[in-house]
Formats: C-alpha cells, structure tokens, sequence
C-alpha cells in the first residue's frame, strides 16, 4: 500500500546531519520508503492513502544500539542498601551486584523474562524506538545463557520493532567456574557458541573486558571463536581502565567499541582504521557517579562515528529512555544535540551493522520513523524527560501514538 505521509518538516540524518527538509512530504510501500522530500515536488503515481502529520518533525526511528533488556528481578534494593551507606562488600555479602541477577534470572521461566522485558521494551517504543539491540549474559550456564537467546527472538517475533540479538556469555564469571575463567572461556567457545549460532539465536558476539570479568586474551578467544562462525563482534570496553580492549576489538574488525571512558589515542587511531563505532553509554557513567569522562575531542578528531544508547541493565544502568541518554551525552559529555541525534539513528545503525537498512530517512530505506510534538531536532535533546513523540511508526504502520 502506497502511502503519502505529508504536512512535516524532515530531518534525514543523512551522514549524522540533520539535512532538515522543511516543508516535507514522503511515500512509502509497505516496509519501504519510495520517496521524500520538498512536498508538491512528489511524482503523481498512484497513492492508497494520505496522512496528514500536522507539521510535525519526523526524524528516523530511534536505535538502541547496546541494552540488556531481558533479566530477572530488579537491583532497587541494592540502590537503597549503598544510598544508606553500605559498601559494595556488605552489599555483595547480602547476595547483591551482577550475581543477584543471575540467580533471579536463572530463578525465572522464559515466560516470566519476556513478560518483565516487555514492559521495558515498551517504555522505550514510546519514546521514539523502532530498532533494539538485546543481550544475553545473565544466565551464564548453556541452558540459562540458551533461554535468554531464546527470549530476545521471541521478543523480536512479537513486538512492532527490530530486534537484534547479542551473545554476551562473557559478561562475568559465574559461581561454578570460580577461579576456572579460563575452562569457562573454554566451554562458551567449544560447546556453547557452535550451538546458539546453529539455532540461529546469535547476529553478534560481545564479552565484558575488565579486570573484574575477562582478560584481553580471554576475550580473544572468544573472538577467534566468533570469527571461525562468521559472526561479528563488539565488546565491553575501557568502562573502569585501561586494558586496550578496544583496540583488541578494532583489529576483529569489530562493529563496536563500547563504554570507552578510558580509551587511549592508539586505540582510536585502530578504531578509525577498522570502522569500529564508539558507543557512549552516559546512563552507566551517571548511575556510578563516574568521572572519567570518555575521550570525545579525539574520537571527533580521528572521525570516530559516536552512537549513544541506554545500557538498560539493573545494576548499573537502569534507564528507561533513550532519549535521556541523549541529553545525558550534550550536558555531561559534551556532544552537539545534532552528534546526540546522529548517535541513536545513522551511528548507532553502524554500531549493529545495518546502515543499509535504518538509520537515516531515505528513499529504498526501511520506513521506520517518528512525528514528533517540537519544532526544532534540538529539542529531543534539550527536553528533560516528557512525552515528546506523537507517532512512532515501523516498517509503514503505525504502532503508537500519543
Ligand atoms: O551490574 C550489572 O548487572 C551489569 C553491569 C554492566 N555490565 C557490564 O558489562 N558493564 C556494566 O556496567
Ligand atoms: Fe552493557
């Protein structure tokens, strides 16, 4: 069906630039866009139906280009627990940190998980959303890791968006491999892995590089493993120091870097070289208090594309809306409200390896878009919480509105 979407003003986002078309119109044919631009300027083939937009701005759907949506349980009582000054020790020591997590999510039935990530997922449709990368890594064993994968297809076979399923096994280590990382390692890349990829529940593999998870050679390992199946990779990287794990993740031709709040100059440099995406994650440097701030000067310098997104995870970042990171990513990282923007559409599309399908509004280009309630593309930024889109519309239908 051939649709006439008019009355709008237009930011494409071609090449992270706004490109704002002002008095715009676009076509689209089921999933498709056919046509955008100056309105009246539009062939006169057949149209089935108009929709009037009521001059709202349109820009791409929003992509979410790193979260772990699916878990079980929720870490609010740890937020209490360290906001009434206890330590991270007296925390672990009453069952808190990532390992809470596991267990509540091992604890849950896939049913349970889709229903919790539902309404998660959700929250951030309406705020603008039509792409969603998911994570494993709260299971940590191949059934519990296996029915997460499971989740996030099912999620994706269900909801009105698109959504991208990660493989992140080597987020930490769990009880029953303490002090045996390396036989861990071992079991995701020799069993685990070949086994998910041959179901078809994995389109990338990440791991958590940190002292505190894995070490650089670990996680090369699971690389290696990663190449072997054909699939790419992203990883975990620079969150609490320096290990050069990006650079580790640039010459796997990795589709991502991300975290990078202690990234070096010789690893971007690497970054540029192999097309690695920086992706900021602002929620998780807030929600510690962080303040090494990630290197955005140089990644502008050597002209790192810079995707945001939520991190939406229980322990370090609890954030139900991406546009909110944007804000996060002008006030506390500096970038442009234009170089936000371009973080959650034509970046973070690059960050997941799919700029030629979503990221930008152009014709041939995936029909995902949203009307929004502002004049100005600024404003998705500057605006503090609120409801600010109006309809959100994915691959031609519209799947909310206010
Ligand atoms: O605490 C959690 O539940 C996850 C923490 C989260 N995972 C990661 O790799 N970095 C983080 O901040
Ligand atoms: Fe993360």
């Amino acid at each position: 069906m051939r649709i006439l979407w008019r009355h709008c003003q237009i930011a494409t986002m071609e090449a992270g630039k706004y490109n704002l078309i002002p008095h715009a119109a676009m076509i689209t044919d089921g999933p498709r866009i056919v046509w955008l631009g100056e309105a009246g300027t539009q062939s006169d083939d057949a149209i089935d139906r108009e929709v009037d937009l009521h001059g709202r701005l349109v820009t791409p759907g929003l992509i979410d280009c790193h979260t772990h949506s699916v878990f079980g349980g929720d870490r609010s009582q740890e937020f209490e627990m360290r906001l009434s000054g206890e330590s991270y020790a007296e925390i672990a020591a009453a069952g808190g940190g990532i390992i809470s997590t596991v267990n509540a999510t091992r604890n849950a039935s896939q049913q349970q998980l889709l229903e919790s990530a539902r309404k998660r997922i959700h929250a951030l449709r309406k705020d603008g959303v039509t792409t969603l990368e998911i994570k494993s890594g709260y299971g940590l064993s191949f059934a519990d890791e296996g029915k997460m994968l499971q989740v996030i297809r099912a999620l994706g076979a269900e909801m009105p968006l698109t959504i991208f399923s990660t493989c992140l096994a080597a987020h930490a280590l769990p009880g029953e491999y303490q002090g045996r990382a390396d036989e861990y390692i071992d079991e995701i890349c020799q069993r685990w892995l070949p086994a998910w990829h041959a179901q078809g529940l994995v389109d990338a593999v990440d791991a958590f590089c940190e002292h505190l998870a894995f070490s650089p050679q670990q996680v090369e390992r699971v690389f290696h493993k990663a190449q072997q199946l054909g699939l790419p990779v992203k990883l975990h990287a620079e969150q609490l120091s320096l290990l050069h794990g990006a650079g580790l993740a640039a010459r796997y031709n990795a589709l991502s870097a991300d975290h990078l709040e202690y990234l070096c100059e010789e690893d971007i440099a690497l970054m540029a070289q192999h097309s690695t995406t920086a992706v900021l994650l602002p929620g998780a440097f807030y929600f510690l208090r962080e303040s090494q701030q990630p290197p955005v000067a140089l990644l502008r310098q050597h002209q790192v594309p810079m995707a945001i997104s939520s991190d939406l995870n229980p322990g370090t970042s609890p954030v139900l809306s991406l546009r909110l990171m944007m804000n996060m990513a002008c006030t506390l990282f500096r970038l442009t409200p234009e170089e936000a923007l371009a973080g959650v559409t034509c970046h973070a599309a690059r960050a997941l390896g799919i700029s030629d399908r979503c990221g930008t509004l152009q014709a041939g280009k995936e029909a995902s878009f949203v009307a929004w309630d502002i004049t100005h593309p600024a404003e998705l930024s500057y605006w503090l919480g609120g409801t600010l889109s109006k309809q959100v519309i994915y691959q031609g239908e519209e799947v909310w509105h206010d």
